[in-house]
């Protein structure tokens, strides 16, 4: 069995970042996985520049893993390797470039928005139309459906609704299939014996529903770029999705098209939703922080919740060091990939090191950035500030690139992470300016669960109650925020959300011409009263 147990109860990114910290190592850390197989943990700079990026491409992504996650991901330009990659990644980049992506923080932010009027009508719902003492919310459950819309918009011009409708079919799809559960790691294991075709056909519900989830997935993908050719819009200049870049460069067939749209829809959301849900712990965790980064987007940013004409661009969040520096600090601690595979297609060398074709290796951003030796020894503490100590001591940094691996370097390296941190940065600020956060079980400490992102096993769950709206007298800026539930000016888009709670609001009698209504929250009990 090796160190698989160990491995499978605290998931592989903590085992191996306790062993970077308390095993002597000049980079790689050899271990024994299931059966034994030998695998080679990468956890130090000189090591990582090797396999990210001077020998590159003398790794790839292990072919059983490529076939077996091709149905989820598309065989685009995650699992594509060699001369293939490199001219896929060269006809995508342009959707990716810095004065693109800035583009796009005007939509981050309005999703974002949207994400919190949505919560703050559901916690509504829920609480029979006050705040209830008995509600809990799972974070990664609105993060997720909040990221598909995000890129939705941004990847594909299109809007899936996933926000607004807690039922909309990929958004379900998607949660079905990354929930991995005891059969599917059975059947993960299982891979390493027998071969896919077989394990696919076996009569589990699980197989079902991955073949349901990528049919449907695959289909979706097909249909969204008929319609996209349909409507014409590729003729304008101004069409900047990633899709629309990837047609216009006419280097992908049609159905490479449905592959690539299937990795950038599954590549783009789950990473980005696990990081906001690790954010939300955190700050929940750390109210002080929570509180600092509250002061600095009450400065800079318009009320999300009743402020709905204002617009926030690239260069409005830029000007807030501290958010930068709170998703900076998520990103390392908690990085959504805390384990990558490589293996050596031929024979080759890592940090000086003899490594024969055919070696599995693991980069391993979660132990990298968690390493003391790179970060000091308060590495594992949740602590923005360093970021902001780093750039006046740069001097004294060790010079490495390779210390930060969240988003990997090189070749490899994630090319939507500035698309990323965008979105993060607004949906973090969106949430903090509308809610005071705190967890249902403030001992809770997540067990990581592994798979395609690294997130907590059991969610995050926040309970909404009236502590959690934002306190009023400390920021003036988001006074309105509280007064939603009394008098609040509220724009088209809110109103939708609020007259779908039926019966909670009626009109106030002051001005009901003006273009905006002034609404009066009727206490949930007189709203019994008129029912009955
Ligand atoms: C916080 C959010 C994100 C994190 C932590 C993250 C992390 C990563 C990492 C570590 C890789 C390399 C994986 C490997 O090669 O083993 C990667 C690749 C990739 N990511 Fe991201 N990612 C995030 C968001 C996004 C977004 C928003 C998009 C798309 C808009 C995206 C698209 C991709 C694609 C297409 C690749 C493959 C790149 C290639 O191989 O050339 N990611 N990501």
């Amino acid at each position: 069995m090796g160190h698989f147990p160990q491995m499978l109860k605290a998931g592989p990114g903590d085992v191996l970042r306790t062993w970077t910290n308390t095993v002597p190592n000049h980079g790689i850390i050899r271990y024994l996985d299931f059966f034994n197989m030998e695998r080679l943990a990468i956890v130090g700079p000189d090591a990582l520049a090797d396999v990210l990026t001077h020998h590159c491409y003398d790794f790839e992504k292990p072919l059983q893993l490529r076939k077996g996650i091709s149905r989820i991901l598309g065989m685009g330009l995650f699992l594509a390797e060699g001369e293939v990659h490199k001219r896929q990644r060269k006809n995508l980049m342009p959707a990716f470039a810095y004065r693109h992506v800035k583009n796009l923080y005007p939509m981050f932010w309005s999703k974002s928005r949207e994400t919190m009027t949505a919560l703050l009508a559901s916690f509504n719902r829920h609480g029979d139309g006050g705040f209830s003492e008995n509600v809990s919310v799972e974070v990664n459950e609105w993060a997720t459906r909040a990221t598909l819309d995000i890129i939705g918009q941004g990847g594909f011009g299109q809007s899936f609704n996933a926000i607004q409708d807690p039922e909309n079919k990929l958004s379900q799809t998607y949660r079905s299939i990354f929930k991995q559960g005891r059969t599917g790691q059975i059947l993960g294991l299982l891979s390493f014996l027998f071969p896919l075709w077989l394990l696919r056909r076996l009569p589990l519900l699980r197989n079902h529903r991955m073949k349901q989830g990528s049919d449907f997935i695959r289909a979706f993908c097909r249909s969204s770029i008929e319609s996209k050719r349909q409507q014409g819009s590729l003729e304008s200049e101004g069409e900047l999705d990633i899709l629309s870049v990837a047609m216009k460069s006419g280097g992908f067939s049609d159905e490479d098209l449905v592959d690539q749209m299937m990795t950038f829809l599954a590549a783009g959301h789950e990473t980005t939703a696990s990081a906001l849900t690790w954010a939300i712990y955190a700050i929940s965790k750390h109210p002080q922080v929570q509180a600092r980064l509250r002061a600095e987007v009450d400065r800079h940013l318009p009320n999300p919740i009743t402020n709905s004409s204002s617009i926030v661009t690239a260069e409005t969040i830029e000007q807030m060091p501290y958010l930068s520096a709170v998703c900076r600090e998520v990103l390392r601690l908690y990085s959504p990939v805390a384990v990558t595979i490589r293996v050596a297609v031929k024979d080759t060398t890592i940090a000086g090191q003899a490594i024969p074709k055919g070696t599995t290796i693991m980069p391993a951003p979660w132990a990298v950035n968690g390493s003391i030796d790179l970060w000091g020894g308060d590495a594992l503490e949740f602590k923005p500030e360093r970021w902001q100590e780093r750039k006046a001591s740069d001097g004294e940094r060790k010079g490495t690139n390779y210390d930060y691996m969240t988003f990997l370097h090189g070749p490899r390296s994630c090319i939507g992470q500035t698309f990323a941190v965008g979105e993060l940065s607004c949906l973090l600020a969106a949430w903090v300016a509308a809610f005071e956060t705190r967890l249902t079980d403030p001992d809770y400490v997540p067990v990581v669960k592994g798979g395609i992102t690294a997130k907590p096993k059991d969610g995050v769950h926040v309970p909404y109650d009236s502590s959690q709206q934002v306190n009023p007298d400390k920021y003036p800026n988001h006074r309105a925020v509280n007064s939603i539930w009394t008098n609040a000016v509220l724009g088209p888009f809110e109103l939708a959300y609020l007259f779908h709670q039926k019966g909670l609001f009626h009109r106030s009698s002051s001005d009901s011409n003006q273009p905006t209504l002034l609404l009066e929250r009727i206490h949930p009990k007189d709203v019994r009263d008129t029912q009955k």
